[in-house]
């Protein structure tokens, strides 16, 4: 048991003076969420859109965080490529590396199905898809060297080219001492094999600053490795390669962030009305890595992610619901009142 918290700033520290506190490289995309919630994708009739894409969801959490926010991805000529792209605009959001594919390839869809509070799914469409289109040349050095973090979903790893813009990018941050936060973002579809999903996420992983992901995502990161699927394993040996932070989620069970002086600390979820059980991660991510940048105390950066995570799982949808840095105080303040502290010091 540790008798203070830590700052966050003592583990890692990011650049100053760029343009963008984060640039974040993978899909936007749609979501179709039912409004005749509470019964199966084949029986709701009535679906509302809203922009997707788990690091585009991120990224509109962090700049409603008051973050200055970059981003890097490939949309579909067409009306939905317009929407995403005008509403990234509307959201502050840099939209100056996201290209425009010529060749007919489609926005990524997703249908969400909620059938009950606790058990939610989604039905994603991604053939043709235009977010792996995304070309290398997209990705230029002064973009990476303008922003004081980069955060890379691995999905965006499933195929070339957009894998390759992976590689690049991360190249380039290394050579400019950007930090890299690699968000597993596993998502089955547009992957061949177990194999390939190793490869590519330990090659990431290895490089990476902070790992962020749930138990699954890491087991399939450390495939190769041999590792035991255990969090504190799994902790050890990313620090052997470059992390600093790893944080390891659990869904209703919660989470832990792992730090490289050897302490971890770990939060309950707060009580919250749930209304669908996605969105969650997206929420967290933008929550604790706006603290993480902020170099605030571990505790308030899982309280900020937790938080924010509550607040998106009891939303209809993600991008819209994404609070503001007061919001999530309020809710914190209100929830600490009626349960007491969340945070478990390891
Ligand atoms: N029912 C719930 N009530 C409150 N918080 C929740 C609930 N479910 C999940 N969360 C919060 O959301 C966080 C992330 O959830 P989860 O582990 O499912 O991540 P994920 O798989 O990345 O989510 P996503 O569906 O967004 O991809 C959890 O650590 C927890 O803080
Ligand atoms: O990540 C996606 O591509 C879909 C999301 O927008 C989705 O709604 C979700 O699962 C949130 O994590």
């Amino acid at each position: 048991m540790h008798n203070k918290s830590i700052l966050t700033k003592d583990i890692i520290t990011f650049p100053t003076n760029r343009k963008f506190d984060m640039t974040l490289l993978g899909r936007v995309a749609i979501d179709f969420n039912p409004v005749d919630y509470f019964q199966t994708l084949a029986e709701s009739t009535t679906f509302k859109k809203y922009v997707g894409g788990s690091p585009a969801n991120t990224a509109v959490g962090l700049s409603r965080l008051g973050k200055n926010v970059g981003f890097i991805s490939a949309v579909s000529k067409d009306r939905f490529g317009e929407y995403v792209t005008k509403y990234f605009e509307n959201e502050g959001i840099d939209t100056s590396h996201i290209m425009t594919c010529q060749h007919g390839e489609k926005l990524g869809l997703t249908f969400t199905e909620i059938l009950s509070k606790d058990e939610s799914s989604i039905l994603m469409y991604r053939n043709q898809i235009a977010d792996l289109a995304l070309e290398p040349s997209v990705v230029d050095e002064e973009y990476i060297q303008n922003s004081k973090s980069l955060l890379i979903s691995g999905t965006a790893l499933a195929q070339s080219p957009s894998r390759d813009a992976v590689l690049k990018a991360v190249s380039l941050a290394k050579k400019n001492h950007t930090p890299i936060i690699f968000d597993i973002d596993y998502r089955s579809y547009n992957w061949t094999n177990t194999d390939e999903i190793a490869v590519y996420y330990s090659l990431v992983a290895r490089e990476a600053d902070i790992i962020m992901g749930s138990r699954e995502e890491f087991d399939l990161t450390e495939k190769l490795l041999g590792l035991d699927s255990n969090d504190k394993t799994s902790a050890d040996y990313w620090f052997k390669q470059n992390a600093k932070i790893i944080v390891i989620k659990h869904g209703k069970e919660g989470s832990t962030a792992y730090l490289s002086n050897g302490e971890d600390y770990s939060i309950k979820p707060f009580p919250i009305d749930a209304l669908k059980s996605f969105g969650g991660g997206d929420g967290y991510a933008a929550g604790f890595l706006n603290g993480v940048l902020n170099g605030w105390d571990i505790i308030e950066c899982l309280e900020m992610g937790s938080a924010e995570a509550a607040i998106l799982v009891a939303s209809h949808g993600c991008s819209d619901f994404m609070p503001h840095e007061s919001e999530v105080r309020t809710f914190i303040k209100d929830e600490k009142a009626k349960y007491g502290d969340m945070v478990a010091r390891v």
